[in-house]
């Protein structure tokens, strides 16, 4: 039987087999002429789909005669693109036309004829073609690791079982068209119409198939072996060292003249290696069974031993000089290294037994006397702070024993228990977390030390200032290159035990949340209770228990911290110290400290009591006693190098007696050994200037001291300018007292009448304020009296003298409202000899409570209400020209 078709050339190296299918682009020519071929005929029109056996050649004899089952225009915004065409093969044709035709014109139409594929093919070729073709399919269903695969393939190979003689080719065509087997091969099939012809090719063509996948399976399996083999020496090697090291231990226990070898033990009692080229594979051998001891004496079925079984299983698969080997190893070395609560390696807490003492407290009091000197309030309050700790943790250890007597059957199963409950019963052994806030040098690490001895625990710090990453707390993640765990976990690690007192080193100045993560959140998990019973390092990643560890914080000032930080600690305020004070801890602690650090007997110096108040009053102006320690420091380093030159002097008894060594320092004595006082030119600077008042301040270190309040009036239209980086709390405070004093100017008899601006009259003037040091950021409302005052001087010309310093906020009314960090001042204004100062009345209680006798009785103190009062307290009680009252216009306001 012959048609005439329209030919469809399948590009090189396509091929379309009856029974199969395929999607292919077509160029927009043959899209149109087929889309048209569509739109003519009713039915799914019938194309010849013919190969084209190289690129460019002409077209193959035969082809699958196809129906159009899909075609799909390009879409209407981007026509460039082609047609999607897809076909379904139905039969064998072969082209009884010229072969040659031009086909670049488009589709072209060919006589085709349709041989006879019917006919019912040999028992025997059946046979042989459904046993190579069910091996085959069994092949592939079992190399497949796909399911949805699998499952198709027994389909079809259920299919051939069960086919019936008659459609024996027929399946020949569908596996054909669906399996990859080479072109040639599908070309040939393609050509054999007879059924018999057909069978049997396919049927090579299987065995063909099965024996290619049998031998890939076979190079895959041998690669396979090569890859274990690797991994059986490794082992074997690690067995080797092992045996090595055996050997050694016994040549070690035998008598060298038995065994004749020179084995001698190194210093630390381990066997030395026959060659030094050995000493790297023995010490990795050791490192490796210590970990190995150690993981085993973790606590059975805890998360984190459950972690190390897995990781040491990996290191073992892992070939030794790989990259992988050495991250892991590393890992399992922070893992065993961190003291977990229920391994028997960990250090055991002697803490308990310290606490259970009965004079535990007296103890602790001694501690701290012996540590410190003064800070009573903040002694007291640490000695309740610890008595709460005993009495909870005594209180947590009788209910475990308690729990530990009830029979089995009573006791509540710990792991169902109440996750809140185990945690608040956690809780029971901690108290709040101190927070010790005060400028530098005041003793607050030393504090946070005295307590760990105190409690018999070790001590560590953690500096958090300028941490900006959020991993330099947790860790980075194992992923990173160089990762390793974050600064808490090393603090465990370092200090060996579960329950240390660390402390956090300046939390003030810890970053906020930028790119790297928020710093702060993490501090926040580490500090919260409820939280770090399961702490979460990056690196370890797995839940650490913090809820042993005794957090105490330290910070120069408040105002940075976050309010959910703040919120969990307790503040204990230390304000630095006076003179007299600095005295003591001078003679007591830091003397003693130096001479000791400097190589020199108490009796070798002496440092007069004129002496030691010059250096604290004349070279160190602060808070602390850091600097007064650095210059106490400098001073006997000096005496140090005398006494040496005095011992190594020449043996002439003259000389040495005009060389001699004399053991006192007095205060004269100090400008030769540490130069020229710092404080002197500042205090000579000051004088009483118009224009220019001390207010009294805080800085960001939580140091108090004064800060002249600085104006001057320039030519202008009345504007005010103020400079010195202020802040915007404290720019209003210069806008609320120039309004005051612009509202009170014709009683201050700037002016002459009521309506006229005292920066208009007589003359425009613009005025400037400024507060030195302009680099250090200012703000707060409690420079309000003082620029109040510094404008009333500038604009009635009498002056403040400058040993009044002030502080105190204003209102629009001319009320004088409360400030904070009164002690801070008061001192930092005793260490500047100030001998008045101003303050709001309602800070008289503050005065009294914080600021010690020594400085209160040293000091002039004046409480105000009102700025009147204030201004008559800074210029003295007449300096300043009130007008009488106008009685009627204030009746009338
Ligand atoms: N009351 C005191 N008695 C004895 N020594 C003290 C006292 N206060 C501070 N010191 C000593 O002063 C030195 C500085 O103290 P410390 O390092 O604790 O200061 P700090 O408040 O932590 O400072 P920073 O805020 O800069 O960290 C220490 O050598 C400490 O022993």
């Amino acid at each position: 039987m012959s048609a005439t078709l329209p030919v469809l050339p399948l590009a090189h190296p396509l091929i379309l087999l009856p029974t199969g299918r395929v999607t292919l682009p077509v160029s927009r020519r043959i899209g149109e002429a087929l889309l048209h071929l569509v739109q003519q005929s009713e039915d799914q029109p019938i194309v010849a789909a013919v190969p084209l056996t190289s690129p460019d050649s002409s077209l193959y004899e035969w082809g699958t005669a196809s129906r159009i089952v899909r075609l799909i225009k390009p879409p209407v915004r981007n026509p460039k693109q082609p047609y999607l065409l897809s076909l379904n093969g139905v039969t064998r044709v072969r082209i009884v036309d010229d072969l040659s035709s031009d086909l670049s014109s488009g589709i072209v139409h060919l006589r085709v004829e349709y041989p006879t594929t019917d006919g019912v093919p040999s028992p025997e070729n059946v046979m042989k073609f459904k046993a190579a073709a069910l091996k085959l399919l069994n092949q592939l269903a079992r190399d497949t690791s796909q399911e949805a695969k699998r499952e198709s393939f027994n389909k079809v190979a259920a299919l051939v079982e069960e086919v019936s003689q008659v459609r024996a080719a027929w399946i020949a065509d569908v596996i054909l068209s669906s399996t990859n087997a080479e072109y040639q091969d599908k070309l040939d099939f393609l050509s054999a119409a007879n059924p018999d012809d057909r069978l049997s090719r396919a049927t090579a063509l299987f065995m063909k198939q099965s024996s290619i996948s049998e031998v890939s399976k076979r190079i895959a399996q041998s690669v396979d072996e090569s890859l274990s083999k690797q991994q059986k020496e490794f082992f074997l090697r690690q067995q080797l060292a092992a045996i090595q090291r055996e050997l050694s231990n016994l040549q070690r226990s035998s008598s060298p003249l038995t065994t004749g070898a020179p084995s001698s033990p190194s210093e630390d009692g381990r066997p030395r290696s026959a060659s030094e080229l050995d000493e790297d594979q023995q010490t990795e051998v050791d490192e490796l069974a210590d970990v190995k001891v150690k993981i085993e004496a973790m606590a059975k079925d805890s998360e984190e031993r459950k972690m190390a079984v897995r990781e040491w299983k990996r290191l073992k698969r892992i070939p030794q000089g790989s990259v992988e080997y050495g991250v892991i190893r590393n890992y399992l070395e922070w893992l065993v290294a961190i003291p977990w609560p229920g391994s028997s390696t960990t250090a055991p807490s002697t803490s308990l037994e310290t606490l259970r003492d009965r004079n535990f407290l007296k103890k602790t009091r001694q501690q701290l006397d012996a540590d410190h000197y003064g800070l009573e309030q903040i002694k007291k309050r640490l000695i309740e702070y610890l008595a709460v700790v005993r009495l909870k943790a005594l209180q947590a250890d009788r209910e475990t024993a308690e729990r530990a007597v009830v029979p089995q059957a009573v006791v509540p199963d710990t792991a169902s228990e109440d996750p809140a409950k185990a945690a608040s019963r956690r809780n029971t052994v901690k108290g709040p977390i101190l927070l010790f806030v005060g400028p530098p040098g005041t003793g607050k690490t030393s504090l946070g030390q005295s307590v760990a001895r105190a409690l018999d625990r070790p001590f560590q710090r953690i500096s958090l200032g300028g941490v900006r990453d959020e991993a330099e707390i947790r860790g980075h993640r194992r992923t990173y290159v160089a990762s390793g765990p974050g600064s808490i976990v090393q603090a465990l690690r370092k200090a060996g035990r579960s329950d240390p007192v660390i402390l956090l080193d300046e939390i003030d100045k810890i970053g906020q949340s930028n790119f790297h993560g928020d710093p702060a959140a993490a501090l926040l998990e580490v500090l919260d209770p409820e939280q770090n019973h399961t702490f979460n390092d990056h690196y370890i990643n797995v839940p650490i228990d913090l809820s042993q560890v005794l957090f105490i914080c330290t910070s120069n000032t408040l105002d940075t911290i976050s309010a959910p930080l703040l919120d969990r600690t307790e503040i204990v305020h230390l304000s630095g110290y006076t003179y007299d004070e600095k005295m003591h801890i001078a003679r007591q602690f830091l003397l003693p400290k130096q001479l000791k650090a400097n190589g020199l007997a108490p009796e070798q110096l002496t440092l007069t009591d004129s002496a030691l108040i010059h250096i604290a009053t004349h070279y160190t102006r602060e808070a602390g006693v850091r600097s007064l320690e650095r210059a106490i420091g400098g001073v006997v380093r000096y005496k140090a190098v005398e006494w040496a030159e005095h011992l190594d002097g020449p043996a002439d008894d003259a000389e040495k007696i005009a060389k001699q060594y004399k053991d006192v320092v007095e205060a004269d004595e100090l400008e030769a050994i540490l130069g020229i006082a710092r404080w002197d030119a500042e205090e000579n600077e000051r004088e009483e200037r118009r224009g220019v008042v001390y207010g009294l301040v805080v800085t960001s270190m939580g140091e108090g001291g004064i800060l002249p309040v600085e104006t001057i009036a320039v030519p202008g239209s009345g504007q005010l300018k103020l400079t010195g980086s202020l802040g915007d709390v404290i720019k209003e405070s210069g806008e609320l007292a120039l309004s005051w004093v612009k509202r009170h100017a014709y009683d201050l008899c700037i002016t002459t009448s009521r309506s006229q601006d005292p920066l208009k009259y007589p003359s425009g003037i613009n005025v400037h304020l400024h507060l030195p040091s302009g680099a250090v950021k200012k703000d707060g409302p409690s420079a309000g009296i003082a620029m109040t005052c510094a404008l009333v001087s500038l604009l009635t010309g009498a002056c403040v003298p400058p040993n009044i310093a002030m502080t105190g906020e204003i209102t629009l009314r001319g009320r004088v409202g409360a400030v904070g960090g009164i002690k801070e001042k008061v001192l930092g204004a005793h260490r500047a000899n100030i001998t008045k100062v101003i303050l709001p009345w309602t800070n008289r209680k503050d005065v009294e409570h914080d600021v010690p006798l020594e400085v209160r009785s040293a000091m002039q103190f004046a409480f105000v209400r009102t700025v009147e009062e204030a201004l008559e307290a800074a210029f003295g009680k007449g300096t300043l020209g009130w007008r009488p009252k106008d009685v009627l216009l204030e009746s009338r306001l």
